[in-house]
């Protein structure tokens, strides 16, 4: 096995504007598609710049994360996660934990919108998508609103880049489309996320894990480093916040699908160093609730696409040990038992029976993130 190719000691950047400007030109298309392709093989993560998402959207949002954890306790605390079947609202610090270890970092989760369409008799993991719990908006005025119009840019570019990497994979515009419900049946989630400075000694922001789902857009909300990613051979590599840019990685729901031929990359984040708090906002694209991935595995891939795969070789054990129930469980199951592995204490109050299952001698008080 040649392991050359996948040893990267970078994250590439790939350049949305090759597709738009001035004219699309077919060279540049093919340029784009080519290093897509190569990234999501060898690497499993890349920049995107010149994306669709504008940037007053994007400072505007970044206007309001400090004052978002700003907020008196009381007023988070009101929206807390625990009151929210769905797994959306607010986490305290340090509520988490990754292979054991304390997870340093407060978060909001949010989603796309979306209405609940659980009924009495459907599968529990259709109540996992629902309504979002906002903080009070006297409080933070207009900031619901930009984290709305983000979310909604952010869906736009998911979906485009979704046929994009379909096309990168050899498998037509429209190859992966059966992954998603119409656009009203789906929900993707959407983070806010402070790593405070820390003074103890572990300096664990979050620790390795995989995304679940098929893609992740992040946008690191302020110049701290601390995202790190792990190369085949188990090297840490890091991917600093380059301004105008998201982070786009692969979540272990495309590796599965793909046979491995997709990489999901381990990664983590370190504790920030100085006086200031890093920020980051995640967007975990979802894919439909009920899809069965071991019923849709992809197998007709042209021979460029598994040459590539085979030169990369296979991918060896990391750091990193979630969802491991793709080969048998719907998507949804999938995610909610990552929900209540991470967030027990909101599990044992909505699915008192799932958590049983999960913890038959309780939990430790905190979760495992992923
Ligand atoms: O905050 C970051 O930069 C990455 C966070 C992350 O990997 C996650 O929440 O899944
Ligand atoms: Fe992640």
């Amino acid at each position: 096995m040649s392991t050359s190719a996948a040893n990267f000691s970078s994250i590439p950047i790939l350049d949305y504007s090759l597709l738009s400007t001035p004219k699309p030109q077919p060279e540049s298309r093919d340029q784009f598609i080519r290093e897509l392709r190569n990234a999501l093989i060898n690497v499993g993560f890349l920049y995107l710049k010149n994306h669709t998402v504008s940037q007053d959207t994007i400072d505007r949002l970044i206007s309001y994360i400090p004052k978002l954890f700003d907020l008196p306790q009381e007023a988070k605390d009101n929206v807390r996660m625990q009151n929210s079947e769905h797994f959306l609202g607010y986490s305290r610090l340090g509520t988490e934990l990754t292979k054991g270890q304390v997870d340093q970092r407060e978060q909001w989760d949010f989603g796309t919108r979306h209405k609940c369409r659980w009924q009495k008799g459907d599968p529990d993991y259709y109540r996992l998508w629902g309504e979002c719990q906002w903080p009070d908006e006297t409080l933070i005025p207009g900031f619901r609103e930009a984290f709305e119009t983000y979310l909604d840019q952010v869906e736009d570019l998911s979906y485009d880049f979704s046929s994009l990497m379909a096309e990168a994979f050899g498998l037509g515009p429209k190859g992966l489309a059966h992954f998603y419900d119409t656009k009203e049946l789906m929900q993707h989630r959407g983070k806010i996320v402070k790593y405070p400075v820390v003074t103890g000694s572990s300096d664990q922001g979050v620790g390795p894990h995989y995304d679940a789902g098929f893609l992740t857009f992040l946008l690191q909300a302020s110049p701290h480093q601390g995202l790190q990613v792990q190369n085949l051979s188990g090297e840490w590599i890091d991917a600093p916040p380059i301004p105008g840019t998201f982070v786009i990685n692969i979540g272990k729901a495309l590796e599965f699908v793909t046979r491995g031929i997709a990489r999901a990359t381990s990664h983590r984040v370190l504790s920030p160093k100085g006086d200031t708090p890093r920020y980051s906002v995640p967007f975990f694209q979802n894919i439909s609730l009920q899809i069965r991935l071991a019923d849709e595995i992809l197998d007709n891939f042209p021979p460029d696409v598994l040459s590539l795969r085979d030169k990369r070789g296979t991918v060896s054990a990391t750091d990193s040990v979630n969802f491991s129930e793709f080969d048998r469980e719907p998507s949804g199951r999938v995610n909610l038992i990552g929900r209540v592995k991470s967030h027990p204490d909101t599990a044992v109050i909505h699915y008192p029976e799932l958590y049983k299952e999960i913890f038959p001698n309780g939990h430790s008080g905190r979760g495992s993130a992923y």
